[in-house]
């Protein structure tokens, strides 16, 4: 489903990710663990596209990614749930607004629709009656959990996830 063929990364002098091969089948669980450093986000971020690699190629289900055009990667994106290390939620959005903020931005769902499937989504991860408060008022581990009901909300085929812990 994922491959990842022969990809580097370099940060100025850094050598970061050097020929990395990788191939992720559909249905399997991965988990990746290296050092502090050592690129594992860096990788995250290559295979979602969100940062480019100096050289090597992304496949997604026979698609190289590298080669999309803006347009066919915002629809490639949604069926990549990516959870970021930090949970990466919007502070000044409540936790409903954080979770519908790709469906806001890329679909034409009416509000009720997005309402059904934030709700749903936060049930999923064991999070009901918090959609209106902000993430501020969530301990770390809430805060994680509404990242992942966000990464879920297109039904992702894949859950790419920095730092998964035993609160999620
Ligand atoms: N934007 C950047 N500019 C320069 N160097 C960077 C940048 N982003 C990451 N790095 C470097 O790339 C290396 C890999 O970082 P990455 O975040 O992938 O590590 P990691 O394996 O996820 O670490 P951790 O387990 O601590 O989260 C680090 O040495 C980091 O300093």
């Amino acid at each position: 489903m994922i491959s990842v063929r022969n990809i580097t990364k370099n940060f100025g002098e850094k050598n970061v990710l050097n020929g990395l091969n990788l191939e992720i089948p559909r249905g399997e669980t991965l988990v990746i663990m290296g050092r502090s450093g050592s690129g594992k986000s860096i990788l995250l971020k290559i295979i979602t596209g969100l940062i480019p690699a100096d050289s090597g190629e992304i496949w997604f289900d026979g698609t190289e990614i590298s080669k999309l055009k803006a347009k066919k990667m915002n629809v490639l994106r949604q069926k990549i749930g990516m959870l970021f290390q930090s949970a990466a939620l919007f502070d000044s959005m409540t936790v409903a607004e954080n979770v519908a903020f790709m469906l806001d931005q890329h679909t034409n769902y009416s509000k009720q629709e997005m309402r059904k499937i934030v709700d749903e989504k936060l049930e999923l991860v064991d999070l009901e009656g918090v959609q209106d408060l902000r993430p501020a008022e969530l301990s770390g581990g809430m805060r994680k959990r509404v990242g992942l009901a966000r990464a879920l909300a297109f039904n992702p085929e894949v859950i790419l996830y920095d730092e998964p812990d035993n609160r999620t």
